[in-house]
């Protein structure tokens, strides 16, 4: 069946060196303008490229402020190549109807593998004795060297990440404590701690899976690793806003901490042609990584897949099943009929001045669904019209005050 708007003529924006795998779900799709980019681009620029384009493929580093999606005209949805979307202003996009989507599991394992790699690394005491054998130097000794058996693993957020991170670290023998804001169900032997604090206090390693959230904004500061035991270590891949680095590069120089592992910044480059600055820089006791946790070919090639198939269902389907600030709705497919999409501000009135639309012009609808959250209303209808019944009658859907958007399917 022809759609209104041919796949040809959607331009599709991937940044941030998407996987070529998303390329290919959309080309197997369909879709043919198709526009990768290598990194993420100054907000200016952002601005000019996003207005031509209807869907836009992000990773970690791009900011989708409210004032860069009010000149994304013609978007139609986004997709965080990633886990995270606190790079993306999800209240803003919802307001102008465009749905965000992102990938919630598919790099868990890599960032979870990395967690534990760093741990015997950092327990071990491998990071100095690396840097000490590239200068020359030669310690054979074991002192400061730990086997991880036996030693406490304090898991704050123990989510899709955290829960991997804990059944991995008790596979060697670790004992595991976790923090977490919900009731979570303990894998293993793991046992949950009720306080921050107890985890500070018990844990040799502590490790951070949290979301960037204002509660766990500098969560981990002066006083949380003032509490952490002396010769602990910490590892955080989560988001760069969770660690007062300052304070932690403080409590690395007084030897208060013995080591850590970063992977997240506060401030990271743009691009592999930005420079990198820290205060954890020269020490040989911190694994610094340029937030590589999730980035493996695995993770990625899966990512790809994975959001592109959620956007090009979105794009031919209306579903929006797993968007992270939209209303739910996953549709089945009615060949025979036409979809029609509406989104609206969720104020009274609107469903039922678009019901009027349908019955005051005899129209059969075949189907309809509806989601609203607490400020937008998603409805499709599925009804008996051709091709110019339905353009006619977006018209007039999108005429109906409230309306955010309104469009043909097929
Ligand atoms: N370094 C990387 O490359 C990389 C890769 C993937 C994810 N991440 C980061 O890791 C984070 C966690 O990923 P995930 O898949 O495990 O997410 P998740 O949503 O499955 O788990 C997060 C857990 O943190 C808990 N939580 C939230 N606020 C908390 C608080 N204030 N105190 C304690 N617990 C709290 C949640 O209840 C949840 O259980 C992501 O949000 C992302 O920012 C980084
Ligand atoms: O949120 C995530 O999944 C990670 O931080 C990875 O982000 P990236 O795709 O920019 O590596």
């Amino acid at each position: 069946m022809k759609t209104s708007f041919p796949r040809q003529d959607i331009r599709v924006l991937l940044l941030e060196g998407v996987s070529p795998s998303a390329v290919e779900t959309f080309q197997r799709a369909g879709y043919s303008q198709i526009e990768r980019h290598p990194g993420a681009l100054p907000p200016e620029e952002l601005k000019s490229r996003i207005a031509e384009a209807h869907i836009l493929g992000i990773r970690s580093r791009t900011q989708l402020s409210a004032d860069v999606l009010q000149s994304a005209r013609r978007l139609i949805a986004v997709g965080c190549f990633c886990i995270g979307t606190n790079q993306v202003d999800l209240d803003a996009a919802r307001a102008l109807g465009i749905p965000v989507f992102n990938a919630p599991y598919s790099n868990t394992r890599s960032v979870a593998e990395l967690v534990i790699a760093e741990a015997i690394m950092l327990l071990r005491g491998i990071p100095q004795k690396n840097m000490l054998c590239h200068r020359g130097g030669w310690t054979k000794s074991a002192a400061g060297s730990y086997e991880a058996r036996g030693k406490t693993l304090g898991v704050i957020g123990y989510g899709h990440i955290g829960t991997q991170v804990g059944v991995l670290a008790e596979s060697l023998g670790m004992q595991v404590i976790f923090h977490d804001i919900e009731a979570k169900l303990a894998l293993g032997n793991a046992r949950a701690v009720a306080h921050l604090g107890e985890l500070l206090e018990r844990a040799d390693v502590v490790t951070l899976h949290v979301p960037e959230t204002p509660a766990t904004r500098l969560m981990i500061g002066v006083e949380e690793l003032a509490r952490m035991r002396p010769g602990a270590l910490l590892i955080n891949a989560s988001r760069g806003s969770v660690v007062d680095i300052d304070a932690l590069a403080d409590a690395l120089r007084r030897g208060h901490l013995a080591g850590a592992a970063i992977d997240v910044f506060p401030v990271e480059p743009k691009g592999n042609d930005e420079p990198f600055v820290s205060p954890l820089i020269g020490m040989d006791n911190v694994i610094l990584t340029p937030h590589v946790g999730g980035s493996t070919q695995e993770a990625q090639d899966n990512i790809g897949i994975e959001v592109a198939s959620k956007l090009v269902r979105y794009s031919d389907n209306g579903s929006t099943l797993s968007a992270v600030n939209f209303p739910e709705v996953s549709l089945p497919e009615h060949p025979r009929s036409r979809r029609l999409l509406h989104i609206h501000r969720n104020v009274p009135g609107v469903l039922s001045r678009i019901n009027e639309l349908f019955s005051s012009g005899n129209i059969n609808i075949d189907a309809q669904f509806l989601q609203t959250d607490a400020e937008v209303g998603y409805v499709v209808i599925d009804v008996a019209a051709d091709e110019t019944q339905a353009a006619a009658l977006k018209d007039r859907l999108a005429a109906i005050p409230g309306t955010l958007r309104a469009r043909v399917l097929y």
